[in-house]
């Protein structure tokens, strides 16, 4: 005999069903929706790279909630001053903080308004400065206080100008360039930074710990992500480009001649220079020569072998204390890994075609544009400033001169290096680095990483909730079926 139907019955399994299926679907939008990452919110932050040469301005930005993972910061602008670097202004120095203005408008229309107060300023003097601060204190006091009224009067978050020494300059493009290339999280092989400015080079590379003992003035140790990194570096006041080829023309003027046959310089180019241009800066330490008058005519005669000899003579490689050295009686510590060169580096190498070739046919190219005529040149490159221009042959063997002879890059491992202007969109340089460190971006230890990725979570969860859909769809169908047999057991 049939029970009579009991209509609840289905009602019940049909709201059990509807019930569970909005209990999963509610659960899997609101773990969807509540772990979604946060709208992206950007911090920023400003760096003057205040060089002998030029000064240039560079915004930072970052996704706030993502501060301390590796390789976030982006370069967002740049701004390049117009005019010399803040030390030409010693006899102006008001002109020094002027020069400024146009970049830090940009600045201010290139960071949201909402971030202005937030965002931590900050300009950074480098070999231009020390050698002023060597020269005249007061004057180099001068220019920095005028720097810094500037400074203070943006709305930026101000945290001061300061001569930064050649350590921090190399230990931070190191940082630069290994944050860029996202090599500091997994504590893996580093790259070494070769950075060539128009007053200091320096050279800074990752060395095994026992290697750093024997000159402390050029060790550099760091705890980043975990990591520990004992570095090597050294900053060579008056290698860089500009200050070198003084050194150059000092080294050949001094029997006073008024005329010099420069053979960095290629044929038919001639210009007069003052003596005071070459001897005025804190780098030679020669006297200008009795005999000389104002000036001389600075001729070239375009023979790259005859370079090398100037340049040579600008080197000391006697008188090392240490198990090795590099020149001038400095510490270096055998090179390890690769290399990435930039600034000048890049801008001589890039010009002349060397950046991807052998050191022989490096060799060999510097040979023929050296002996090049100046006329043909001026013809080959007529939008290329004639002072940048003119001087390419002598950088140009100067820097393969430094990278061999000065720190021992040979035929094999001339391809360690690699001449690069930015990494992922950003300048390699010093700055980066300066400001992650002052900023406190690179934790000593590796932030923990949530357990599951964003992604990786939604799925888990995905998964579990169609598993309960299925365990609640059995169940619910065995229900009918028991309700429905019992019926008919009655
Ligand atoms: N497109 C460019 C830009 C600069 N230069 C030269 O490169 C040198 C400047 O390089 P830079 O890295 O800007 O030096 P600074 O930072 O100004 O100098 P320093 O780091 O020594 O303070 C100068 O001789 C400049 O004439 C160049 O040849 N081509
Ligand atoms: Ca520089």
């Amino acid at each position: 005999k049939e029970k009579p139907k009991n209509p609840w019955h289905k009602a019940v399994v049909i709201f059990i069903a509807v019930l569970g299926i909005i209990a999963i679907v509610a659960l899997v939008t609101t773990a969807v929706l509540q772990n979604k990452p946060l709208q992206q919110k950007f911090k920023y932050g400003i760096v003057l790279d205040a060089g002998s040469s030029h000064t240039a301005v560079y915004i930072y930005e970052w996704p706030a909630e993502k501060e301390n993972d590796t390789g976030r910061v982006k370069q967002k602008h740049f701004c390049q001053v117009k005019g010399p670097g803040i030390s030409s202004y010693s006899l102006s120095p008001e002109q020094a903080g002027h020069s400024l203005r146009l970049c830090i408008q940009e600045a201010v229309l290139n960071v949201p308004r909402r971030r202005h107060h937030e965002t931590p300023l900050y300009l950074g003097a480098t070999a231009g400065m020390r050698l002023l601060r060597m020269e005249n204190q007061s004057l180099c006091d001068q220019v920095l206080g005028s720097v810094e009224k500037v400074l203070q009067s943006t709305p930026f978050d101000y945290q001061g100008a300061r001569i930064i020494s050649g350590q921090e300059e190399g230990a931070f493009g190191w940082v630069t360039v290994n944050y860029l290339s996202d090599r500091l999280k997994q504590g893996s092989g580093t790259t070494g930074a070769l950075d060539l400015g128009g007053a200091s080079t320096q050279i800074t590379f990752a060395t095994n710990q026992d290697e750093t003992g024997e000159s402390a003035e050029n060790t550099v140790t760091f705890r980043l992500y975990g990591n520990d990194y004992f570095l090597y570096t050294h900053s060579f006041l008056c290698y860089g480009k500009d200050q070198v080829l003084k050194l150059a023309l000092a080294q050949q003027t001094q029997a006073g001649a008024s005329t010099l046959l420069d053979p960095c310089f290629n044929q038919g180019y001639s210009t007069n220079l003052s003596y005071s241009s070459v001897y005025s800066s804190p780098c030679i330490t020669t006297q200008k020569p009795l005999a000389a008058g104002e000036g001389f005519t600075h001729r070239g005669t375009g023979n790259a072998l005859q370079c090398q000899e100037v340049v040579r003579r600008i080197f000391n490689f006697s008188g090392c204390t240490f198990s090795h050295c590099s020149f001038n009686g400095v510490y270096q510590p055998p090179l390890q890994g690769q290399f990435g060169a930039f600034s000048a580096y890049y801008f001589v190498m890039n010009f002349l075609n060397l950046t991807s070739d052998t050191l022989e046919n490096n060799m060999e190219k510097m040979a023929r544009y050296c002996s090049t005529p100046w006329t043909q040149i001026k013809q080959q490159f007529p939008n290329v400033k004639e002072k940048y221009l003119a001087e390419y042959c002598f950088s140009g063997t100067y820097i393969l001169f430094l990278l061999t002879h000065g720190y021992n890059f040979t035929s094999d491992t001339w391809s360690n290096i690699k001449f690069i202007k930015k990494i992922s969109g950003s300048d390699a340089g010093w700055t980066l680095g300066y400001m992650l460190n002052l900023t406190n971006m690179i934790p000593a230890e590796a932030p923990d990483t949530p357990p599951l990725p964003h992604a990786g979570y939604v799925t888990l969860l995905l998964f579990t909730s169609l598993l309960l859909f299925l365990i609640l769809l059995c169940s619910l169908r065995s229900l009918w079926v028991r309700c429905t047999s019992q019926r008919q057991i009655i």
